[in-house]
């Protein structure tokens, strides 16, 4: 019986930003340089205690910050060693509200841990009914709209209050307004690694080892992927397990022959895929060492709010490289080379030289940009990043991933003063130009995946 050797299991998983490497790191032949970003999802899960002689098998997802968001799921083994199915349960009165990324992460975990429990190993179906909380940082999504000011001094009751670490939006997730770092690639991780260690032993799962870490990215990234109904480069999942790294894609083949749960012998392809016991199947790389900040450097990220994204800009981009095979690959050569420079500079820790190295990115950027007719880094954008080099304490930015009219990347001097001058030129800017630009909390850094103490979450976790 697959019970919970670890009643209650929290974890924790980084999202992201692709600093230089976008496009490029959809092909093998180059690297992205990614950064974990210190907003996190947060997955607790806990066991369900049942009446003697009851058996359930329910799964009841949460994500309190927002309005109907609680998830029910029932899970059956599916015949030919098919994997767990799952189906997603009415809850009374209500519609059924789907979210692909848990139902999809639900069914490809428990097809995993299904296997990897049973001894000899045979497919079986006696995973004990769990409870899992879901709760984001709150830079995930723009801020709430703050309660309005008491008109008179008497009245209390409206008087804001300190921001709370996971924030309440009043919207479900549908309509909330991400800001792009990574919540579906963070949350799958992380969800993945809190269910790994929910139901498994110590010795057959451990976050904190290599082992464990590569399990889990594996898995994630096949969920990952099954979700979203494509494949991208999974620069994300890498960034949720193991934090900031220059990232080499795996191969899309990987993922070729695993085909949909249901299907006669998912379970035994999946452990098989996930454990990758002779070490050939997966071609991920990751260098850790290869990506670090100066002293008293960090990265920040700004939203920029202007309500509107470019579909399709990846079609677009590889569609010109595919029609224009000897530009784009010089294009690209020549970006790779200037990517890995800015790596290089950061390492060595070179402040004097961020500049010139992340203009240089830039430029071939617009290029790749102008020539392939795709907004990468827009008009709208260029002056904006061009003004900001005029901030004291700002050594230069970038639009991250795909860019597009959304967000930027900058590279600041660590400090409350550079903040503060970047606060209030941003909201100078947000007025004269329109639109709505602002500075999230979040920050760079070097850690993935990691365990949490339960307790920091109390408050939140019902009691089992
Ligand atoms: N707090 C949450 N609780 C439950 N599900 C969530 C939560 N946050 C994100 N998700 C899941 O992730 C989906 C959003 O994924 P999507 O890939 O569109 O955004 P993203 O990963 O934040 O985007 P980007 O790749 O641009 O950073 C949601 O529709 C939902 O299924
Ligand atoms: C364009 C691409 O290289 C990066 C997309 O990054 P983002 O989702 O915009 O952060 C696509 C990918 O790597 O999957």
């Amino acid at each position: 019986m697959v019970s919970s050797p670890n009643p209650t299991t929290a974890v924790s998983a980084p999202g992201k930003v692709l600093l230089a490497g976008g496009y490029l790191v959809l092909d093998r032949a180059y690297t992205g340089l990614v950064f974990g970003l210190s907003a996190r999802i947060n997955v607790i899960a806990q066991e369900i205690k049942t009446s003697p002689g009851i058996q359930l098998s329910e799964i009841v997802v949460e994500s309190p910050q927002f309005l109907e968001a609680q998830w029910r799921y029932g899970y059956r083994l599916a015949d030919g060693d098919g994997g767990i199915k799952v189906t997603q349960l009415q809850i009374s009165g209500s519609h059924i509200n789907p979210n692909p990324f848990v139902e999809t992460t639900l069914s490809y975990v428990l097809s995993y841990i299904s296997r990897s429990s049973s001894r000899p190993r045979r497919p079986t179906h006696t995973i004990k009914p769990s409870r899992v909380l879901i709760l984001a940082d709150n830079d995930y999504y723009s801020a709430p709209v703050p309660p309005s000011l008491p008109s008179s001094g008497s009245d209390t009751s409206t008087t804001p209050q300190p921001p709370s670490r996971f924030a309440s939006f009043p919207v479900p997730l549908t309509k909330a307004h991400k800001t792009g770092l990574g919540s579906s690639a963070a949350l799958v991780t992380a969800l993945t690694a809190s269910l790994l260690a929910h139901y498994l032993p110590r010795e057959a799962f451990d976050v904190e080892t290599a082992a464990g870490k590569t399990v889990l990215h594996n898995l994630a990234q096949a969920a990952h992927c099954a979700a979203q109904g494509k494949v991208g480069s999974g620069f994300d999942v890498a960034a949720a397990v193991w934090g900031s790294c220059l990232y080499r894609r795996f191969s899309p083949s990987v993922l070729g022959g695993l085909g949909e749960v249901g299907s006669r012998g998912f379970g035994a392809r999946l452990e098989a895929l996930v454990n990758d016991e002779s070490g050939k199947v997966w071609d991920t790389e990751i260098r850790k060492e290869g990506v670090n900040l100066p002293p008293g450097v960090a990265v920040r990220m700004c939203d920029v709010d202007c309500g509107s994204q470019t579909v399709g800009m990846v079609k677009s981009v590889l569609k010109w490289r595919a029609d224009r095979e000897a530009d784009a690959k010089e294009l690209w050569d020549e970006l790779q080379r200037r990517n890995e420079a800015l790596a290089e500079v950061l390492r060595g820790g070179r402040t004097g030289e961020i500049r010139a190295a992340v203009r240089g990115i830039r430029e071939l950027i617009r290029k790749m940009g102008t020539e392939s007719g795709v907004p990468i880094e827009p008009e709208s954008q260029t002056e904006l990043l061009d003004a900001l080099e005029g901030v004291e304490g700002v050594y230069g930015g970038v639009v991250p991933g795909a860019g597009g009219f959304d967000a930027l990347a900058l590279l600041v001097e660590d400090d409350k003063a550079t903040t503060d001058r970047l606060e209030e030129f941003l909201a100078r800017w947000s007025k004269e130009k329109g639109g709505r630009v602002s500075l999230l909390a979040v920050k760079g850094e070097m850690e993935g995946v990691r365990m949490e103490w339960a307790q920091d979450y109390q408050g939140w976790i019902r009691e089992p």
